[in-house]
């Protein structure tokens, strides 16, 4: 971090020193309540929601969230296990003021007043499933969800990692462009994975650091859509058609290595 990042996190951090934030098991278990606590402001910084947080990506997602100093507010969405998650979030000492929200009437208070929401609500592939897979179950969450967007918080970035992104990101358009709050700059489907596989999967064929390795990956987030370009790789290298042949295989089909193996059941 640099020093205007770090001097950011401190500020943040002395502010929000004095919050108690607002979740189900702290307002039972403390010897103060809220109401009792001296300050009741905001530190200025984005207010972020994550829709679907007690799940595999949205419990690190939002320790990540939590981590973030430009991050003043963090609303923790899920139709199950928010208490749990939302308690051991919030003890993180870091800036942002965390708050819980379980089942779909509590949507409107999770959105409201929101400018980032990131969705990875839904259900994920099983080994020998596509992304496609999982069209008919996950289309109508992000729908619902997208529709409480729109009542609550129009102008929010909304970030989709919900699968298929493909499908996803565009019912999401369709559901802002009825309501007449679509705007494309602040629509996005989470498809960093695949720049992040290429670089480490190049890096590991030149013998390279990851981290000093920069592969373009255009397209989609599934199979043959998801297109590195190799030709383009940073630092400037090229490739044996067998090289090339291995790796867009492998950058294509990383997200099923990781499925079957996260599958595997011990004997
Ligand atoms: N775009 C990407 O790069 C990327 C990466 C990883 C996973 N994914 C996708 O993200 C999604 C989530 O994956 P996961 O591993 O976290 O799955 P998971 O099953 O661990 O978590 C999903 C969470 O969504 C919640 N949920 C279900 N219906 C909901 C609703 N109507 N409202 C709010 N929350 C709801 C579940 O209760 C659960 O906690 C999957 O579709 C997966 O394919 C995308
Ligand atoms: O592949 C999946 O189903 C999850 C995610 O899209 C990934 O690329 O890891």
């Amino acid at each position: 971090m640099n020093s205007n990042g770090e001097a950011q996190h401190q500020r943040i951090a002395r502010i929000s020193a004095h919050l108690n934030p607002s979740n189900y098991t702290m307002e039972q278990g403390t010897v103060l309540g809220r109401i009792n606590c001296r300050s009741k402001g905001g530190a200025s910084g984005f207010k972020v929601a994550i829709l679907g947080a007690a799940g595999g990506i949205g419990q690190p997602l939002a320790m990540l969230m939590k981590m973030n100093p430009l991050v003043s507010v963090l609303h923790l969405y899920d139709v199950v296990n928010t208490p749990g998650v939302t308690a051991d979030i919030s003890h993180m000492d870091t800036g942002a003021v965390v708050r819980g929200f379980l089942g779909p009437r509590q949507l409107e208070n999770a959105l409201t007043g929101m400018d980032l929401v990131i969705i990875p609500a839904g259900v994920p592939r099983k080994p020998g499933m596509t992304r496609d897979d999982l069209f008919n179950i996950n289309a109508g969450i992000v729908k619902t969800l997208c529709e409480g967007i729109v009542e609550c918080c129009p102008g929010a970035i909304v970030n989709l990692i919900s699968n298929p992104v493909n499908s996803t990101v565009p019912i999401a358009a369709e559901v802002f462009k009825m309501a007449g709050t679509f705007d494309p700059k602040k629509l996005m489907g989470v498809t960093m994975l695949d720049v992040v596989r290429a670089n480490t999967f190049v890096a590991e064929v030149l013998g390279l650091d990851p981290r000093e390795v920069n592969v373009p990956v255009v397209g989609g987030h599934a199979g043959v859509t998801i297109l590195p370009l190799l030709s383009q790789v940073k630092p400037q290298c090229s490739f044996t058609p067998e090289e090339i042949g291995y790796l867009t295989a492998r950058i294509q089909n990383g997200g099923t290595e990781v499925v079957e193996v996260r599958n595997l059941c011990c004997a």
